[in-house]
Formats: C-alpha cells, sequence, structure tokens
C-alpha cells in the first residue's frame, strides 16, 4: 500500500466547474469525487470536454469557476503540493525532443528533486520495462508516437506520485506496447494509486478500468463503478451510446452520394 494513500478516500474532488471558450462552453458545472486506488477512465465523444476538464484538474488550465482538490490539497491554492503528488500525460505532449530519451528522464527526475543515483536506478527500470533500453539514446525528436508516449509514461512515473493522470495514453500506440503499458499501470494501481485516463476506446475501458465518469457536452452523465454504469447493458459502449444519446442515430443516411463500390 502507497504510504498517504487512505482507501476509500477521493483521490480528485471536482466541485462545480466551468471553463467558456468565448461562445463555446467547455465543461458546464463538472462535480465529480473519483476515489482513491482505483483505475478509472473518463469516457466521452469527441468535444465532450475532457481533455478541458483534465487540464483544469491537474492545474494546466484555470477553471473560470469551480474547484478541485487531489489527495486532499487545493489545486489552485496549493499548486505545489498536487504537482509533487500527481504525474501527467496530456494530450499533445510537448517533449524536448533535443534530448535523448535516457536524459529526458534524468532531467525530469532532476526537477522532481530526486536523487541522481536513484533517477538513474528508476530511469534505467522503466526503459527496460518500457522496451525502450534499445533507444535510450536516441534523440526524442526521432521517436514514433508510441515511443513518445511511452517515454512521456515514464516521465510522469518517475517521482512515483499518487495519482496519475493520462490522456488518451493508447492512441497511435501499437498492441504489444499498449499491453506493455497496461501491465505498468496495473502494477502501479495495485500498489494503492489511482490513475485517471481519458479515452474513447469502450473496449479497453471496459477492461482496464473498476470505476468509469462518462462526459457528453461538457457534464458528466453517469459515474461510478464500471458494473453500476453499465447498467442492463452487455456492454459499456450500449451504456455509452445511450447515456450520449447516440442510440439509433442513422449514421450516413445522408450521404445517398456515398457508394464508390457501385458505380
Ligand atoms: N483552447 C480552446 N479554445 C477554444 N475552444 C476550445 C479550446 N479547447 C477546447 N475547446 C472546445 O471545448 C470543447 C471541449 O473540448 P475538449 O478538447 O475538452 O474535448 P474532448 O472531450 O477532450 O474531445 P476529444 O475526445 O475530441 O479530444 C470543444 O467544443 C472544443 O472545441
Amino acid at each position: 500500500m502507497m504510504e498517504g494513500v487512505v482507501v476509500g478516500s477521493a483521490a480528485v474532488c471536482v466541485r462545480g466547474l466551468w471553463k467558456r471558450f468565448g461562445q463555446q462552453v467547455a465543461v458546464a458545472g463538472v462535480d465529480l469525487e473519483l476515489p482513491a486506488g482505483k483505475f478509472i477512465g473518463l469516457v466521452g465523444p469527441n468535444g465532450a470536454g475532457k481533455t478541458t476538464t483534465l487540464s483544469m484538474v491537474t492545474g494546466l488550465l484555470r477553471p473560470d469557476q469551480g474547484s478541485v482538490e487531489v489527495v486532499g490539497h487545493d489545486v489552485w491554492r496549493d499548486p505545489v503540493a498536487v504537482k509533487a503528488r500527481i504525474g501527467v500525460l496530456p494530450e499533445g505532449l510537448r517533449l524536448f525532443e533535443r534530448l535523448s530519451g535516457r536524459e529526458l528522464l534524468g532531467y525530469s527526475g532532476r526537477l522532481r528533486g530526486l536523487p541522481g543515483a536513484e533517477v538513474d536506478k528508476r530511469a534505467g527500470q522503466l526503459l527496460d520495462v518500457l522496451d525502450l533500453t534499445g533507444a535510450q539514446h536516441k534523440l526524442v525528436v526521432d521517436y514514433s508516437t508510441g515511443m513518445r508516449k511511452k517515454i512521456g509514461l515514464a516521465a510522469a512515473l518517475l517521482h512515483n506520485p499518487e495519482v496519475l493522470f493520462l490522456d488518451e495514453p493508447f492512441e497511435g500506440v501499437d498492441p504489444v506496447s499498449a499491453q506493455t503499458i497496461r501491465g505498468v499501470l496495473e502494477r502501479y494501481t495495485a500498489s494503492g494509486a489511482t490513475v485517471v485516463f481519458s479515452s474513447h476506446v469502450m473496449e479497453l475501458v471496459e477492461s482496464l478500468c473498476d470505476w468509469v465518469a462518462v462526459m457528453a457536452a461538457g457534464r458528466i452523465r453517469a459515474t461510478g463503478p464500471l458494473s453500476e454504469v453499465r447498467g442492463e447493458h452487455t456492454t459499456l459502449q450500449g451504456a455509452f451510446l445511450e447515456l450520449v444519446g447516440a442510440q439509433g442515430r442513422d449514421a450516413g443516411s445522408d450521404l445517398d452520394w456515398l457508394g464508390g463500390g457501385a458505380r
């Protein structure tokens, strides 16, 4: 069990969160309590407000209204305490392209205040587990999409955070790497830590998560244990389509010109 993590308490507590971009309301009054020690999936259609919510929860974007606490600390009043306890793999991750993967981890570890020998040890182990040892001296600019996700994940895990936030961690990742990432995350949550990740891939969320929050049009439509959110449906996909109001939508009925095969 991780030091400082009280199972049963909230890892993340969001109250009345709002964000507008001009006329566009991206997040419209989100209340959310995410329990510690769980593998949590934040799901929703394109434009639902997932990235905006995660950005506000991790201190990257200031809310218009509302409050966020992560492991009992207010993100906007006590940002240093929160940032020391979380790891983040944001969408459109920016990395130091002119460092090698190994150097990037060395730099991240030092920024986090870890002693050099400890950074070296952890970096070596993470590179190994994530199958990046062979590419550790390559510049990040030459990494593939999946390799970038993996080195970003290693940097986010290096200081052993209590809560890990991942925006679409499996996007652009091949099945073998996805399995590796999955193994690392399962091991991490088994220690009592919390993972919150956003995804569109329902099968993935269903197989990984024990807790789900469904978001659509800037609001939370359902949240709770996976089985509760799935309800009567046999799959999370079914529950999701009903919750976001997409069930029965006639895909492409207006595209009467589309039928290249029947020319
Ligand atoms: N910086 C911005 N400026 C203007 N509008 C924005 C900005 N960021 C997000 N939005 C708008 O806010 C809404 C929510 O976007 P967000 O990226 O949070 O959704 P999402 O659920 O992460 O979507 P996706 O699954 O497609 O990544 C969208 O309508 C988007 O166009």
